[in-house]
């Protein structure tokens, strides 16, 4: 039999490893916290120890990392440690240093391996030149001649959701305006990238399976932030035992399988993309110009990401805004004004050109990203050897940095009364704001789907609000209830809507 040579008895081994590992975790804390090149940063001293402080707050306090960030700014300042290699910025004007287009920095691995599959897409590719190649392959598809020629398959997805709101209308019954922009989202971008609608909009209720299976896998992303195995694991576990414990991701699996046959298929015979009905993602992914060439699994990595940067974005958007502008009937009987005047009946319908050009619907859908926020958690860069000066500090490089938008839009400096839902603050000429509205972030790695998503909001908002008379079922905006995980998650009551279909 096989003998174990021990040269000290095992207890006493494992004590002097227990030992050692002590000894080696307070030099190290010791170093981070008095000795490191960020220690002359304010913060809590045991996020200047330890990585292990974020995942207390977030895992085991189980508080939004925003929330923390409020609550240590005021103690702290403008700029606080909040681990032993990571700064956060609150003021303002340090968005634009951080998020410059003069900055190609890399993003920092922890939280963007979080967000990643198995290999790495445009939105999870840390290095900024390698993100900028994939970026520009994928760039015509979204550009904005590519969003007026395809308009019409939003507008399409948004006359389903109309039709199915008369149709409960009918019944009786409201909807949940939720549910509803979920499916709306999904439906517009697997249809947009794919020409494959996941036909969301026709989930019983809007309770379409892959927002469902979107609303479990996002609080996932703190775990796997903090336990990057946890995600490794997860990634290689059978589907029927995955499925077994957690059968509310039947949606996300449905979703792979679909898309891994398309993959297939255009792999095996590019040709067949010249019968795909419109533009669509293979097109530019598979293209001869294309000098990148990517594996099926990036190619599935970057459909997948692709569908969840473009859903829960928008919808809280989508649904915020209906939300509040149904509840507030002095805005909601401006805006129907306005669209009365350029779509005086109903058959003749403005294009997103013409919708563009209002101004209050603009306003509206401006004040709405700005609370709805977009991606809230702090977006982490790596700083470049040489270093940077941010808020007038000199910043060394390999340091990670990042700012949660919420410090620019809900800044009372900025934005008076920052809580309020007030559309006429975008209207006002002597105090343009535009440059403050980063929901979309900025710089170099802003938002891909920027055109796409103006497209959907404008056809959204003015389809429902000229085509129904709608009002709030038993909820009022404060009901609304979000925890950020990345993104802003739901929590709150079920948002109802009833609607009455106008005739003319
Ligand atoms: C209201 C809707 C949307 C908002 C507020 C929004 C916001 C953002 C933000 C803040 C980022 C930066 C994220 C980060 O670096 O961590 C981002 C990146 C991105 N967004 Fe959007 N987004 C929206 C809709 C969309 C849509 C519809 C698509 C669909 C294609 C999309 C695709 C992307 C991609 C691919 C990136 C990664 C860019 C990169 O890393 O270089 N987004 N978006």
């Amino acid at each position: 039999m096989l003998q174990v040579y021990f040269p000290l008895p095992l207890p006493i081994l494992l004590s002097a490893s227990a030992a050692a590992i002590v000894a080696w975790t307070a030099c190290i804390s010791i170093y981070n916290i008095y000795l490191h090149p960020l220690s002359k940063f304010p913060g809590p001293r045991l996020a200047a120890a330890t990585i292990w402080w974020k995942a207390y707050i977030e895992l085991y306090k189980k508080q939004g990392l925003v929330d923390k960030l409020t609550e240590l700014h005021a103690l702290y300042g403008d700029i606080v440690r909040i681990g032993p290699n990571e700064l956060h910025f609150a003021k303002p004007e340090a968005y634009h240093e951080l998020y410059s287009v003069n900055n190609p920095w890399d993003k920092d691995h922890m939280l963007y391996d979080a967000l990643s599959l198995d290999g790495r897409s445009s939105f999870t590719t840390l290095k900024y030149q390698e993100a900028k190649r994939r970026r520009d392959v994928i760039m015509p598809l979204f550009s904005r001649r590519s969003m007026l020629d395809m308009q019409h398959l939003i507008r399409d997805n948004v006359d389903i959701l109309c039709s199915t709101v008369k149709e409960r209308h009918g019944k009786g019954q409201p909807w949940d305006v939720y549910l509803a922009m979920r499916a709306l989202t999904i439906d517009t971008i697997t249809s947009f990238c794919f020409a494959k609608p996941q036909n969301a909009l026709y989930s019983p209720g809007f309770d379409a399976p892959l927002a469902k299976a979107m609303t479990m896998t996002l609080p996932m992303g703190n775990i796997f932030k903090h336990f990057p195995l946890v995600r490794w694991a997860l990634n290689r576990l059978p589907k029927a035992l995955v499925l077994a414990v957690k059968p509310g991701l039947a949606g996300f699996y449905h979703f792979v399988e679909t898309t891994t046959k398309q993959v297939h298929e255009v792999m095996r015979d590019p040709k067949a993309l010249a019968n795909a009905p419109h533009p669509i993602i293979y097109h530019e992914l598979l293209s001869e110009q294309n000098r990148i060439k990517l594996t099926a699994r990036q190619l599935i990595d970057e459909a997948t990401l692709l569908v969840f940067a473009g859903t829960d974005t928008a919808s809280n958007t989508l649904t915020l805004g209906t939300v509040h502008v149904v509840h507030n009937r002095d805005i909601y009987a401006k805006l129907k004004q306005e669209l009365l005047e350029i779509w005086p009946t109903l058959e003749d319908r403005p294009t997103y050109e013409e919708l563009e050009k209002l101004p209050y619907l603009r306003a509206i859908i401006k004040e709405s990203l700005r609370l709805s926020g977009g991606t809230i958690t702090p977006m982490t860069r790596v700083v470049p050897a040489e270093g940077a000066v941010i808020c007038e500090n000199f910043i060394p490089g390999g340091a990670v940095v990042g700012m949660s938008n919420v410090f620019v839009h809900q800044s009372d400096r900025v934005f008076p009364e920052p809580h309020v839902f007030r559309p006429e603050r975008w209207l006002d000429p002597d105090t343009p704001l535009d440059n403050w509205l980063v929901a979309f972030h900025k710089g170099r790695r802003s938002c891909v789907g920027i055109n796409l998503a103006y497209c959907e909001l404008y056809l959204a908002f003015a389809n429902l609000f000229r085509r129904f008379d709608m009002a709030l079922d038993s909820v009022t905006p404060s009901d609304m209830v979000w925890k950020e995980y990345y993104l802003p998650h739901y929590e709150g009551k079920n948002l109802r809507i009833i609607s009455t279909p106008v005739l003319l």
